[in-house]
């Protein structure tokens, strides 16, 4: 029913971004390898959400060029890009009001002629990948009835029924339970796609992707596999905090363990 999904790589080349006159991003050079989990960490206000947009073209950067496999994204009409990149932007809102599995439906728009109506195919898809976030059940509610961790796994729905070669994922599991988010993260890590998601949650990360790129004020920090980005240096220099890094012993992934900071009487 859904097409064999197959990834491509994405780069960023330095790009730098100003939002209402702020400078943001500065200079950032990143790859994300074909195929692969790649989690985007850094602190709160360290430009992830801003690249993620930029990214995923919804504004014009300042400078530098983003590359979609050998595309510049910059230059592809935007139902070609659609097609090929999917963006789940955190508190994404759908103020309309619609079913659930209409909201699914919006997925399918790049690959329909315009008001073409859907066809069983379209719903096909879109109901598939409602049963694959574990929400079938749920197809007919208005979206606006639904919590928060159901609105986050419909949109990734949405997303997966665009049926992209990359997923552009920011904060996919800061409203889900920890089954949800353990469900969400695997589900994304096998579906064949190039991923690349926001992350707060540094153990999750470590645990499911396969490459990183930690930002800092604007600028990449770090890249490369998790066992090699998370130290204790990188983790002090970064986040502030103080923390010991192991190895799982049968996965070989890297444990954080974090040292409560001193509270002043
Ligand atoms: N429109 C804007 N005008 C001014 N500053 C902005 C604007 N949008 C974002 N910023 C600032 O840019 C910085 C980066 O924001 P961004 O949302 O990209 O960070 P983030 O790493 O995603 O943060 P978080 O982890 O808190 O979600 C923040 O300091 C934010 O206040």
């Amino acid at each position: 029913m859904t097409h064999l999904a197959e990834g491509e790589s994405l780069t960023a080349a330095d790009v730098s971004w100003s939002v209402d006159g702020q400078h943001i991003l500065a200079g950032v050079d990143m790859q994300v390898p074909t195929g692969s989990f790649t989690g985007l960490l850094g602190p709160n206000g360290s430009g992830k959400s801003t690249l993620l947009r930029g990214l995923a073209r919804l504004g014009k950067l300042d400078e530098g060029v983003v590359h979609i496999g050998s595309d510049d994204v910059h230059r592809l009409p935007r139902r070609a890009l659609a097609r090929r990149l999917a963006l789940v932007e955190q508190n994404s809102a759908t103020d309309i009001d619609l079913r659930v599995l209409d909201v699914v439906l919006l997925g399918r728009t790049p690959h329909r002629a315009a008001l073409q109506a859907d066809s069983a195919t379209d719903r096909a898809i879109a109901v598939h990948q409602l049963e694959r976030v574990d929400l079938a059940h749920l197809a007919h509610r208005r979206w606006s009835t639904l919590s928060g961790g159901e609105q986050q796994r419909v949109h990734l729905a949405r997303a997966m029924t665009q049926e992209p070669s990359l997923l552009v994922l920011d904060e996919p599991t800061n409203h889900l339970d920890v089954g949800h988010a353990l469900q969400l993260l695997a589900m994304v890590q096998h579906s064949g796609l190039t991923v690349l998601a926001a992350l707060h949650d540094l153990n999750l990360a470590a645990a499911f992707c396969d490459h990183l790129v930690v930002l800092h004020q604007g600028r990449v920090a770090a890249s490369g596999p998790p066992e090699q980005v998370f130290t204790a240096d990188l983790l002090a220099e970064v986040y502030g905090v103080e923390a010991d890094v192991d190895l799982h012993p049968r996965t070989g992934r890297p444990h954080l363990w974090f040292h409560p900071p001193m509270v002043p009487h």
